[in-house]
């Protein structure tokens, strides 16, 4: 069964927690986006994961570089996945995956920028990663991209790690986005850019329980 991932990309710490408490009962993964962490820190990881300690927290930190130092503090604050962007140095992913192993958390790679993915994939793959994340960000999708393409390059892989996928997917898109492979749906504003995001969260749970 596909897991559902929220994206909290406000700012307000306030109403990132009142948001994540609308949404938590339809979804599996609650995560801190990089605008929301670099503004709130580790504080917003402690105090979500005590709100909400049946959940996953994604702290969506992107690391470049210093992968260990950076990690460990959010996963020693109760982050279960953080990620590390798939167009730093290999040593740095390594970092992270030790990081995310000592902490009994996993390590996600962001394709995020990168122009060979499956390469990239498969590399970390073998060096431990425990999730590859498919992501066209918001800047490229303001721009027109989506996913999708991306999504049947990395899942046809078949590589043993799970798929993230994450850009714009909506209540048109979830279905066929789990049925071409996604382990991990990733929703921002499909959700919180909804009149009521508690109803948006409820109906793609359905969705992907369907799918
Ligand atoms: O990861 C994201 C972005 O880079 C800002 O951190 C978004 O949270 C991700 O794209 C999901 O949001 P939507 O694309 O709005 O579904």
């Amino acid at each position: 069964m596909a897991e559902i991932q929220m994206a909290l990309d406000s700012l307000d710490f306030d109403a990132t927690m009142a948001l994540a408490e609308q949404v938590a009962p339809y979804v599996d993964i609650l995560e801190i986006g990089t605008p929301c962490i670099k503004y709130n820190g580790l504080k917003l990881v402690k105090a979500l994961k005590a709100a909400h300690p049946d959940k996953k927290i994604l702290v969506d930190l992107k690391t470049m570089d210093a992968g260990e130092y950076e990690a460990t503090p959010f996963f020693e604050a109760g982050g279960d996945i953080t990620t590390v962007l798939g167009a730093s140095d290999m040593a740095t992913m390594k970092g992270v995956i030790k990081a995310a192993n000592a902490n009994n958390a996993e390590a996600q790679i962001d394709l995020i920028g990168v122009e060979d993915k499956a390469a990239v994939a498969k590399e970390a793959a073998a060096n431990g990663a425990h999730i590859i994340g498919v992501h066209t960000g918001l800047d490229a999708q303001a721009a027109g991209q989506t996913p999708f393409e991306d999504l049947k390059t990395i899942a046809g892989l078949g590589l043993n790690v799970k798929v993230s996928v994450a850009g714009g997917i909506n209540k048109d898109t979830i279905q066929s986005t789990v049925r071409a492979g996604a382990d991990i749906v990733v929703v921002g504003a499909a959700i919180y850019g909804a009149p009521s995001p508690a109803e948006s969260a409820k109906e793609l749970r359905a969705l992907v329980d369907a799918a």
